[in-house]
């Protein structure tokens, strides 16, 4: 492909981006790779390039653009190489006419950025959430230990005691170590998340939403593969991407259960007052994890976010209820919005009164609220808000 072409193929990419996002459709990243499955004479280095010039533009437009053209012509004006492509080349987009619109720039929509702004993400801060997420991954402590094991690229190790960190790409998916389930692919904060649990050998800990089982399969290391284990989500689909992920990493501990929406406690109810530890890894807007997702600042709206908040609230008196007294509970969302965290824990202390917040000890974050704060700018990890409630 000629580099106009690179371009023009990119700017139908990101109308496609544009329109899921408006309809809450693919993921860029999918979108990206059914591209390079329809378009084969794309080689390696075509799809590499086209992938970042739709990712570029991405970050570099704040509000939904009017369109994929509106989103390369915004990039062009920061780099003239690009506008010196607007060709009108056999495969190339069209020469730039004096009135064309042009995408805004920023990191975030006007209305989401005013919102992070209330939660003091802005200027750097909120400029780290459009940066590029490197590659974390967590030795699993069941099969081996970070001091010793041997991998063929050695990682940076983090603050978080099994945490390695490689350059964004490394293929660690293809290393054996990998497929033998030595080490899982998990951001340095969400093992940090984990670590606020807490979680001992021979205790039973509740992952309430356990998703494919990123923290389950932490904590069950954490566990020493002893005591219970309750993986559960609302998400067949995401829960059955457990299974194969346990099987690798050698965990025994894990009993799944699928609940349905609105009736939780209808699969959880025989644990009530029952756990040492439940973790509530809430669904939430994911602002924090704009590094490695950054369309998902167009898919939020405030209706959205409300909904969210209604979750999260939700969850967090249904957890507190499987709590047994001299309990803890652990509350993180992969937001940067108090929305979602430090305000959601202040109004679950206010309405639960018999509780008590008991921070956690982190090696890295800032206090927020009755939490603690993580984020991309001050500590490189995904942005996470992360509390504790110790019930006496
Ligand atoms: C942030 S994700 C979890 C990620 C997972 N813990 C991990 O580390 O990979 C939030 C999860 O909450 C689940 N969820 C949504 N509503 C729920 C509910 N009412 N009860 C339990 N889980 C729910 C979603 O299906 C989603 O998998």
């Amino acid at each position: 492909m000629t580099p106009a072409a690179r371009v023009k193929a990119a700017i139908d990419i990101l109308d496609t981006v544009i329109e899921a996002a408006r309809g809450q459709g693919a993921p860029a990243d999918r979108i990206v790779a059914e591209w390079a499955r329809a378009n084969r004479y794309a080689g390696s280095k075509d799809r590499r390039a086209v992938r970042e010039l739709v990712y570029d533009a991405i970050r570099h437009c704040g509000p939904v653009p009017e369109n994929g053209r509106a989103a390369m012509l915004a990039l062009a004006k920061r780099d003239t190489t690009i506008a010196a492509l607007f060709d009108g080349s056999q495969y190339g987009p069209e020469t730039i006419q004096p009135d064309e619109p042009v995408a805004k720039t920023g990191f975030a929509p006007a209305w989401l950025a005013k919102r992070l702004s209330a939660s003091d993400v802005k200027g750097a801060e909120g400029a780290a959430l459009m940066g590029r997420a490197p590659l974390d991954v967590r030795v699993n402590t069941l099969k081996g230990e970070r001091d010793s094991i041997e991998l063929p690229v050695s990682g940076e190790a983090l603050a978080a005691p099994n945490a390695l960190r490689f350059e964004a790409g490394t293929p660690v998916d293809q290393w054996t170590a990998f497929r033998e389930g030595r080490i899982e692919v998990q951001d340095h904060g969400s093992q940090l998340a984990c670590v606020a649990a807490d979680a001992k050998p021979g205790e039973t800990v509740i992952d309430l939403c356990a998703g494919a089982g990123g923290k389950t399969l932490a904590l069950a290391a954490a566990m020493e593969n002893r005591g219970r284990l309750i993986a559960s989500d609302t998400d067949k689909r995401r829960l059955s991407q457990l299974q194969p992920r346990i099987e690798r990493a050698g965990v025994t501990i894990v009993e799944q259960r699928l609940l349905d929406p609105g009736r939780e406690m209808e699969a959880l109810g025989d644990l009530t007052g029952a756990a040492d530890c439940v973790l509530i890894d809430a669904p939430c807007s994911g602002t924090g994890t704009w590094r490695r997702k950054p369309e998902a600042k167009w898919r939020l709206t405030p209706d959205r976010l409300a909904k969210f908040a209604e979750t999260q609230d939700m969850l967090l008196a249904l957890g507190a209820k499987l709590v047994k007294p001299g309990g803890r509970l652990v509350y993180v969302t992969c937001s940067m919005l108090d929305d979602e965290g430090a305000d959601r824990f202040d109004a679950f202390l206010k309405t639960h009164q018999a509780w008590r917040a008991d921070p956690p000890a982190l090696r890295l974050g800032r206090a927020r609220g009755h939490g603690i704060r993580l984020s991309p700018f001050h500590d490189g990890t995904d942005g996470f808000f992360v509390a504790r409630g110790h019930l006496p």
